[in-house]
């Protein structure tokens, strides 16, 4: 087989290298499913893995990428054949096991879903990890009693992959939903997606956390975690629920135990790294259907290829990115 291209990330005692090579099959982990990459997506955690200070990869050299969609070029899994057009995302791809920023990858079939239909390669790598980790966290909350009519419903982030995933979501589902951003110049963008209304981030930082607040949401997706969470927690309503996926606003929060035994606050870990197979194949056939956010492409931040990574991982990190960077391999 011919070499192809792809990025890699390299870490020696006294060295941080990311850049494009030329690479055979060999070079790539193993699976049993090879698939021709069409697109890739940028996600925060992808950032990571580009970055001396990610700690997010088990193993050096690595091709990151969480995310990939394209079509299977061989499988030695009869569940896969040449030709067909699937997805795959994280697991452990990009991070312990070669992954989508690559023109090839190979992959263990119980990673890999059937492109679903009513999206193509790009809708998926549009929606990606980020769109998977929004469905899930409207999923987690709708379990635990979400319905429209119980109230706002709070997206922190909202600028973000994630974040933009979820406003997009909820407000296609008919539910009431207040967008925060530290980004005064996206308003509109995010009310393009669907959000009610718009808080200012800083809203979310009182000088003084408060225990208990007024009850004011219904729910909250919150992608950013850290200090902000003890007060979203202060005001969700009685029985309702935070999804809290991310950290980019700090790794550690100290709450009051009030909201939970005073108001039964549900406080729901999303992992959509290791979401079981047939939740997530469930999930995804919702985003190709109910949840399928219907202005997708204004997601698109830019669309960039292996040669632009580099500057695309940094970006995100700096909080540079409003929904999605996409990457088309060939
Ligand atoms: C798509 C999802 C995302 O965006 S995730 C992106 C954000 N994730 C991060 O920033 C995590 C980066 N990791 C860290 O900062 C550290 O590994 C943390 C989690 C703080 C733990 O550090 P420390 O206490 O020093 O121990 P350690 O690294 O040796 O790990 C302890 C045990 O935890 C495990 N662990 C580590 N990372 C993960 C992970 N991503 N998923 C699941 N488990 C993880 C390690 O394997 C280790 O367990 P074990 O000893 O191997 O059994
Ligand atoms: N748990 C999971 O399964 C899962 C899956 C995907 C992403 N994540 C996490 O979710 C987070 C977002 O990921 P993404 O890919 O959407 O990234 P992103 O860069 O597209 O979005 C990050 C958002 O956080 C905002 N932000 C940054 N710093 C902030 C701060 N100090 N205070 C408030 N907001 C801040 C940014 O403005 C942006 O809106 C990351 O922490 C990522 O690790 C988790």
């Amino acid at each position: 087989m011919e070499r192809f291209r792809a990025l890699v990330v390299d870490k020696t005692e006294n060295q941080f290298t990311v850049g494009v090579q030329s690479l055979s099959l060999d070079d790539l982990s193993e699976g049993e499913v090879l698939i021709r990459v069409a697109y890739s997506g940028v996600n925060y955690k992808d950032g990571l893995a580009a970055s001396p200070k990610g700690r997010v990869v088990r193993s050096y050299p690595i091709v990151p990428g969480i995310d990939l969609a394209g079509t299977v070029a061989a499988s030695s899994d009869p569940r896969f054949r040449e030709g067909d057009e699937v997805l795959a995302t994280s697991y452990e791809l990009g991070v312990g096991h070669s992954g989508g920023f690559s023109e090839y990858a190979r992959v263990p079939a119980a990673w890999v879903i059937p492109l679903p239909k009513g999206l193509s390669h790009r809708e998926a790598m549009i929606l990606g990890t980020s769109g998977l980790t929004a469905a899930l966290s409207v999923h987690r909350m709708e379990e635990n009693g979400l319905r429209p009519g119980n109230g706002p419903v709070l997206v922190a982030g909202a600028t973000g992959g994630v974040g933009s995933h979820a406003v997009s979501m909820l407000a296609a589902l008919g539910y009431e939903v207040t967008a925060s951003t530290g980004k005064a110049q996206e308003h509109d963008y995010l009310r393009g997606l669907g959000a009610a209304s718009i808080l200012n981030r800083e809203e979310l930082y009182p000088e003084t956390v408060k225990p208990l607040t007024k009850e004011r949401w219904a729910g909250a997706v919150d992608p950013v975690g850290g200090a902000a969470l003890p007060h979203i927690l202060s005001a969700v309503r009685r029985g309702g629920s935070v999804a809290l996926s991310g950290l980019t606003g700090g790794a550690e929060f100290t709450a009051a135990v009030f909201p939970f035994i005073l108001r039964g606050v549900n406080l729901l870990g999303i992992d959509s790294a290791y979401c079981p197979l047939p939740l997530r194949q469930r999930l995804w056939e919702r985003m190709a259907s109910d949840l399928k956010p219907p202005r997708l492409e204004a997601m698109v931040h830019a669309e960039t290829t292996l040669d632009g990574l580099p500057d695309a991982l940094q970006h995100i990190l700096q909080s540079g990115v409003r929904g999605k960077v996409i990457v088309k391999l060939k």
